[in-house]
């Protein structure tokens, strides 16, 4: 809600974000190197490094037939479906719903040998952008979620390295229209998703080792989050 004291941040990172996910990977010049492909799927990092520690950020395009942008982003979202996808997380903790589309979340995820184990916290926004203005343009549903802090959980105050992330997931919905008259069925869609991420990984770890462990982890995320989504909506009507 609009009086929450994260809200002025919330909007200035939701737009920034959003800005950032719609710009393309321009030309080779930009840095972006694909390290990823499987079918649809083409992911990119860009190899940076803040105080010797590694800070790639990644984006992410895929396309994905039969489901929608909401969809995508409310099961991205809900903390009710988050064990059910994500295999790296040990502990999720809603901290504070602070509307129905903000949360604040505290995560601890599974330890990767040989490095320590980490937890993040941050507040998590969906949003619908949609094209009222020009028809054409395109309809957006996107969450972004953001490192912040809390004073009852201090970084690096148990057993845990805390890191920090920015993470844009913007998805546009795509429909073929079917025959004159017939109802769109999920044969008719597609969801086109941007997955854009910084992950600061906290206390240091060696570059090889954690540009091994994105480029395991991170194409293994998105094709099992979305073939959830594609799973959890095959038999339900169509979220638009
Ligand atoms: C030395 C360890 C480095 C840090 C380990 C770590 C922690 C959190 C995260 C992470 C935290 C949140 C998100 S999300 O998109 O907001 C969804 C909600 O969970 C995404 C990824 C990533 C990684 C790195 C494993 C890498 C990795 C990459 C994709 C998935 C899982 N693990």
């Amino acid at each position: 809600s609009i009086s929450h004291r994260l809200w002025p941040e919330i909007e200035k990172v939701v737009h920034q974000q959003v800005a950032w996910a719609r710009l393309g990977l321009g030309d080779s010049g930009t840095g972006w190197q694909l390290f990823a492909e499987d079918g649809e799927m083409r992911m990119y990092r860009r190899e940076e490094e803040v105080d010797g520690m590694v800070v790639d950020p990644l984006k992410a395009v895929h396309i994905v037939k039969g489901i929608t942008g909401h969809e995508v982003c409310h099961y991205f979202f809900s903390p009710q479906y988050r064990y059910d996808w994500e295999t790296t997380l040990e502990q999720m903790t809603v901290l504070e719903t602070i509307a129905d589309d903000t949360c604040l979340f505290l995560q601890t995820h599974k330890r990767i040998w040989p490095a320590s184990q980490r937890d993040v916290i941050f507040w998590s926004h969906i949003r619908h952008l949609p094209n009222d203005q020009d028809r054409d343009g395109p309809d957006i549903w996107t969450v972004v979620n953001h490192s912040t802090e809390h004073k009852d959980y201090p970084a690096n105050s148990g057993k845990c390295v805390r890191i920090f992330l920015t993470v844009c997931l913007l998805c546009q919905t795509r429909v073929n229209p079917p025959k004159e008259g017939t109802p769109i069925t999920r044969d008719d869609i597609s969801c086109k998703i941007t997955y854009c991420s910084v992950v600061n990984p906290g206390g240091w770890a060696p570059a090889s080792v954690l540009r091994a462990l994105y480029k395991r982890e991170y194409p293994k995320f998105l094709k099992r989050f979305t073939s959830y989504v594609t799973n959890q909506t095959k038999d339900k009507p169509i979220m638009f």
